[in-house]
């Protein structure tokens, strides 16, 4: 594992039954580095997060922070430092903000850490917003305040490595620009980060690295700069033409 890598994965590949829906897939995310996976429906991103973060049985390789995991066990890469946002948030909506940001620190808790009003009150300096209205019910926020409050929760963990499935998911234009202001805040405050996206435009321009994810395969990868002026990526990724750019006028 290369000093400056945080994570390295190596031929991951991940089957539903008899469907091979990751193939082979290896990346790497470099310290205080953003990283982006961009790729259409189906290619393969929600399950390369979820096996690097354990959640589901994979082969190959995923070595994080200086140590290989053969098999990741999510509770154990928690502890070790790594995080996941999940697409859906998955927040508990008949508890309080506050509630769901403890939560976050649990597997923390539990190995001894006792620094979770320290860590609320840095994520309260992060989103004001959930400070405000900390004792509301989760179920009756906004689309935008609820992954808000799912990228808060993850950071309750302190993780090295945070990963984002979608965080622009469904949000209004300005709400996705706070997003991606937040997560250029988090680089400059140490954390690592690969985020998963199909707004491509928004993800190549904070980015310092990008890979491209077809059909459960690389299918490119390089400099997010260089990569924002590929013809093949304007094609399919930023131009007019682009699959995403017909989603949104729909
Ligand atoms: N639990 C599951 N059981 C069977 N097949 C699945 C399951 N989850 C995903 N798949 C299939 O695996 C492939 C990759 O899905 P995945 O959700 O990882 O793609 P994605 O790139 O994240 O797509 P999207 O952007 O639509 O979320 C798809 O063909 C999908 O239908």
């Amino acid at each position: 594992m290369s000093n400056n890598n945080v994570l390295e994965v190596k031929n991951l590949s991940v089957a539903y039954g008899k469907v091979e829906a990751v193939s082979g897939v290896s990346l790497a995310v470099g310290e205080g580095k953003i990283v982006t996976v961009i790729g259409p429906n189906g290619a393969g991103k929600t399950t390369t997060l979820s096996a690097i973060m354990g959640l589901l049985p994979s082969r190959g390789e995923v070595a994080f922070d200086g140590s290989i995991e053969q098999v990741p066990e999510v509770e154990r890469m928690v502890v070790r430092g790594m995080n996941l946002v999940p697409e859906k948030r998955e927040l508990f909506g008949s508890m309080s903000i506050e509630d769901n940001l403890l939560l976050g620190a649990f597997q923390r808790h539990r190995s001894g850490k006792r620094d979770h009003l320290e860590t609320m009150e840095e994520v309260y300096t992060l989103f004001p917003r959930l400070k405000e209205r900390r004792l509301q019910q989760a179920g009756t926020m906004s689309g935008g305040e609820r992954q808000m409050l799912a990228v808060g929760r993850a950071l309750m963990a302190r993780p090295k490595l945070l990963m984002l499935d979608e965080p622009s998911l469904g949000l209004a234009p300005l709400i996705v620009r706070e997003i991606f202001r937040i997560i250029a805040e988090l680089r400059r405050r140490g954390v690592s980060i690969l985020l998963v996206e199909q707004n491509a435009r928004a993800a190549l321009q904070v980015a310092d690295y990008a890979y491209v994810l077809e059909n459960g395969g690389i299918k490119m990868h390089g400099e997010a700069s260089t990569l924002r002026d590929d013809p093949r990526v304007i094609e399919s990724y930023l131009g007019l033409g682009s699959k995403h750019q017909e989603l949104l006028s729909t």
